[in-house]
């Protein structure tokens, strides 16, 4: 499979705390790499700094072979890299279709283009029944596949989904790891930073964990989970 995304010895900080130390990343197409590890680690800074969202001190992020390190995030996004926010943001007074055409005229200018793939990101996630809704009426699983379908109107590649699992109630999990095996199974590509073991054990191709900014162990899920540094990691935070 070809490589997506390779991210070579990032390292961000801020101030004087060294947030990401020289952490490199790839991820195949169509395949899901789990971001784990205990509080403040630096998995979501990680997470940003190859979306753009955070200055890199060095290191470089290449997506399908560009070299796309020192683009903003907004031109990231039009190349395909869409990603889901650790808070669920959506306009309150918009409904579910509204929301999501938003994202989808970020690609596209042409009213009715934008509404056939916001439309076709709601079916995608289930929510088309719910396109006329105020987003402000949906529950907390709903709200996250609402975060899902605005990130697919963009037509994405790789999708990056920062914790899109906290919260959620054991029916909505299941439905959730569902979803996201069927999009890998279009070709989409999966960063997912997420606390939930069970979701990374059913999902994750492979696992890179984190602690303290440093990637302390890599390789399948089943495997870090046991390895003893994560345990001690994980210990060590609580
Ligand atoms: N904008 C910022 N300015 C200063 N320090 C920051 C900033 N963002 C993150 N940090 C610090 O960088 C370190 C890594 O934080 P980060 O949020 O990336 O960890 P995380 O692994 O995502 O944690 P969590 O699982 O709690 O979300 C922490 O010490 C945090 O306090």
């Amino acid at each position: 499979m070809p490589v997506v995304l390779n991210a070579e010895n990032i390292t961000v900080k801020f101030g004087g705390l060294v947030a990401v130390n020289n952490v490199s990343l790839s991820l195949e197409k169509g395949k899901i790499l789990g971001l784990i590890g205990p509080n403040g680690a630096g998995k979501s800074t990680l997470f940003n700094a190859i979306t753009g969202f955070a200055p890199v001190i060095s290191g470089k992020v290449f997506f399908l072979d560009k070299d796309v390190t020192k683009l903003p995030p907004y031109i990231r996004t039009r190349y395909g890299m869409g990603r889901t926010f650790q808070t669920e943001r959506p306009y309150e007074d918009l409904t579910v279709l509204e929301n999501v055409l938003v994202a989808a005229f970020l690609k596209n200018n042409k009213r009715k283009d934008a509404e056939k793939i916001a439309l076709s990101a709601l079916e995608k996630v289930g929510l088309l029944d719910r396109a006329h809704q105020l987003s402000s009426d949906l529950n907390l699983a709903r709200l996250r596949r609402l975060e899902l379908a605005k990130a697919l109107a963009l037509e994405p590649e790789i999708l990056f989904l920062d914790e899109i699992m906290a919260g959620l109630n054991p029916p909505a999990l299941k439905e959730m790891i569902a979803l996201l095996r069927e999009l890998t199974a279009t070709g989409i590509s999966i960063v997912m930073v997420e606390h939930i073991m069970e979701a990374i054990i059913q999902l994750a191709d492979h696992v890179i964990v984190l602690a303290s900014g440093n990637k302390i162990a890599e390789g399948l899920a089943i495997d870090v989970i046991n390895d003893e540094n994560v345990i001690e990691a994980y210990l060590g935070t609580d």
